[in-house]
């Protein structure tokens, strides 16, 4: 971009910044080399004349934007491929994978599926004939997939889904079947019209017995004409809040036969004569699920980059009210309330980012230990990816809603994608395990370490520091941020053991566990929010904190005020669960209180290199707001020039019903 048209305030801005943005940029990206290899993919995409929109996608009719959204990203499947061919798939990171393709459509792209579950689970869930026969197809595109689970009757509970797969020793062949309304796939992204081939989730059968979900692959329609298979119906869901082009589809089945070896096969088998083998752990089946709810922290943390950038930049250019008389109205960004609701967003997604990778690896070490038989961690794994995703979810939406608000009527213009983003990560509230659910499943792990520590067992390591705060003394509180952690993990603590007391308490003669853990479910969840946001804090500031001895002092300074700008604004923000379970004075909020004014003031100068260094191109922005040149008015009223309305200067609609009606109010 060259600096000339860049608008004045935003000229400013990059003049005070304390730092050098490039290492910033360098850091995010995790070296040199990796910015310029995302930086040259990027470069290609964005400038590929074939993927610049004519009619903003927003006004083309359901269907032309399906179809828009399809030509583009075969482009950019494209273009994928030959940087495949030059390096390897895990080179181009699937989070790249992701931001590029925000490049490409405004919204979802209906292969997201494909590469963010089809493929995962062939890799994760087929044994290695299948894995040699089926992932170079799905890598290269030949097969194009998706992931099917969900049904018309049952999402949260996988137990419970209905579509059946039952062996047939004779033919060596599963025949699935839907036997209900109900038991319609329903939702996977892609499914409509995009995926040839699916995994499907279906309750197996054989012998006369049956042995819970499993995963199959299945082909849906033929390869060469695209026409659903005999014995299949498929089609679209329609429209949604957001999610537009993700292409959601429904699934039938009518007898329709797959052979024994499309049942993937890594962990559980059937046998040509219908003999079922066991895995080694059910819940290895689910192991997708677990895959995604860790890399969904990155997506969250490129999502709220992208709103962060955009409510910040525009907050720099945007004059509004004066603070003093006779003095020129002020940038919006001075304001500190407007601080307030800026900042903390763009904390968050380096917190998400550095937590994420901290997830990934404790990810990729614990399914390492699974290939050679040991699934000790796997329990404390689901229960970090479970919270982690619930809070991260909601928090990110959280995020872009206040960044929407903080551009005030102009946030809410389409045009500023704002309201895109909004739609794209208040679904990952819901998607791949819905808040409340998983929170629950963390709860049922926070119990049993209960349980563990009134036996004076040995915790494992993300719920050891239980044992530390478990008699009924409120902890000792210091005004630092070991003190903070300490005080965070005190409310985990207290909210867990009063959680555990009241299914105790619940528990009367007669009752069910199960009743007793419903009636304290509210308290369950708050218990496993409490757990996930000690977790956030320490992981972050310790992640934080090394990250910072890495860099220029410049850079490490603006990082610890980004981290402990989080740790001190949800101090403030839970500061009732601090007084409840520590000695926290309000002496010593009102200190924290003046320490974080101190924070906004600090990051105020820095603000707009801090989104800079998240480095997203004006294409992948897709904003009239947040563009690096920050000529925001210009663009907004491009944009509006672009409304199908503004082609003609009287719309035909006056003549045929305006003017009858005000003819007959003449009368
Ligand atoms: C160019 C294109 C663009 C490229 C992009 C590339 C980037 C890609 C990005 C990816 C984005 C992907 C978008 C995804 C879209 C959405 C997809 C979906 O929603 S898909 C649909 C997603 N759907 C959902 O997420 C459904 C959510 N529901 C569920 O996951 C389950 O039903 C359940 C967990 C709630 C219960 O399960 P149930 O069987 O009833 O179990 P019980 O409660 O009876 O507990 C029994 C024991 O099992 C334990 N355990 C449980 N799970 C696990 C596990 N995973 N592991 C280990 N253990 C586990 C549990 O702790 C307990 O232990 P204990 O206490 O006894 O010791
Ligand atoms: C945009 C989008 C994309 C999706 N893509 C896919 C896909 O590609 N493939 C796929 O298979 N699925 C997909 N899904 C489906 C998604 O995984 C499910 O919607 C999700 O798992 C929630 O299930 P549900 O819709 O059945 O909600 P429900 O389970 O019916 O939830 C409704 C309410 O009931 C509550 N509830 C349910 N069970 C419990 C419980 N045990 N305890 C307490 N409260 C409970 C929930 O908290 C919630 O408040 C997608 C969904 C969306 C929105």
């Amino acid at each position: 971009m060259a600096e000339h048209n860049v608008c004045v305030e935003l000229v400013r801005e990059r003049q005070k910044c304390t730092f050098e943005v490039q290492e910033l940029i360098h850091l995010i990206d995790g070296g040199i080399t990796a910015t310029e290899e995302r930086r040259e993919v990027e470069n290609v995409v964005c400038t590929d004349p074939r993927i610049k929109d004519v009619v903003p996608e927003e006004y083309l009719s359901h269907k032309e934007r399906y179809e828009n959204a399809i030509r583009k990203n075969c482009i950019l499947q494209e273009i994928l491929k030959k940087y495949t061919e030059k390096r390897t798939w895990d080179n181009f990171r699937p989070s790249n994978k992701y931001r590029i393709s925000s490049g490409v459509v405004k919204d979802i792209s209906p292969f997201m599926l494909h590469t963010g579950m089809f493929i995962p689970t062939l890799v994760n869930q087929s044994d290695d004939e299948q894995k040699a026969k089926w992932v170079p197809k799905a890598m290269s595109m030949e097969i194009i997939g998706t992931y099917a689970q969900t049904e018309l009757g049952h999402g949260s509970f996988i137990r419970g889904l209905e579509t059946t797969a039952t062996y047939d020793p004779n033919t060596e062949e599963f025949v699935l079947n839907t036997p209900n309304l109900t038991s319609y796939k329903w939702w996977p992204g892609g499914l409509a019209h995009t995926a040839n081939h699916c995994i499907v989730v279906a309750q197996l059968y054989s012998k006369g017995q049956h042995y819970g979900v499993h995963p199959f692959f299945v082909q849906i329609r033929d390869i060469e004409t695209h026409v659903p298979l005999p014995g299949i119906k498929v089609g679209e869901i329609g429209p949604k809040l957001g999610f537009q082009t993700a292409n959601n589809g429904f699934l039938g089945f009518e007898n329709f036969r797959i052979p024994r070896r499309n049942m993937l096969m890594k962990n559980a088998q059937v046998l040509k004569d219908g003999t079922y083998i066991k895995s080694k752990n059910d819940k290895l089946t689910y192991g997708t699920m677990v895959f995604v709810r860790v890399i969904i922290l990155f997506d969250l943390a490129f999502e709220l980059s992208r709103a962060a950038t955009i409510a910040v930049r525009y907050s720099a250019v945007r004059h509004q009210s004066q603070l003093k008389a006779n003095e020129p109205e002020l940038q919006i960004i001075d304001y500190v309330t407007q601080q307030h609701k800026l900042f903390i967003g763009v904390s968050t997604s380096h917190v998400f980012r550095v937590v994420g990778l901290w997830l990934w690896n404790t990810y990729v070490k614990v399914n390492a230990d699974i290939g050679k038989g040991n699934m000790d961690q796997l329990p404390e794994l689901h229960a970090l990816a479970c919270c982690l995703k619930a809070v991260c979810s909601r928090d990110a939406a959280a995020r872009v809603e206040e960044f929407r608000l903080a551009c005030g009527g102009h946030g809410f213009m389409t045009s500023s994608n704002l309201p895109i983003i909004n739609g794209i990560v208040s679904a990952s509230i819901t998607y791949e395990g819905e808040f409340s659910v998983l929170m629950l499943q963390t709860a049922r792990f926070l119990m049993k370490a209960w349980n563990g520590v009134l036996a004076r067992k040995t915790l494992t390591p993300t719920v050891s520091y239980l044992s530390k705060f478990s008699n009924s003394d409120r902890v000792q509180w210091a005004n630092t941020t070991a003190g903070i952690i300490s005080g965070f993990q005190a409310a985990a603590a207290g909210k867990t053991k009063e959680a555990y007391a009241a299914i105790q308490s619940y528990l009367k003669p007669g009752t069910d566990y199960e009743d007793a853990w419903n009636s304290a479910s509210v308290q369950l969840v708050s218990a496993s929010e409490a757990h996930c946001r000690a977790i956030l804090c320490e992981i972050s500031w310790s992640e934080m904190q090394r990250l910072s001895k890495t860099v220029s002092p410049n850079l490490g300074k603006v990082l610890l005020e980004l981290a402990e700008l989080y740790l001190t604004y949800w101090s403030l923000e839970k500061r009732g669960d601090l007084l409840m379970y520590t000695t926290i004075s309000t002496a010593d909020i009102a200190k924290l209180q003046a320490r974080y004014e101190e924070l906004l003031a600090l990051i105020r100068p820095n603000a707009v290199g801090i989104v800079d260094g998240f480095d997203i191109r004006d294409e992948i922005l897709n904003s009239t707001l947040g563009a690096y040149d920050g000529r925001v008015y210009e663009r907004l009223m491009e944009e509006a020039k672009k409304s199908p309305l503004n082609a003609e200067p009287v719309n035909e609609s006056f003549h045929k019903y305006i003017k009858p009606l005000m003819l007959k109010a003449k009368l």
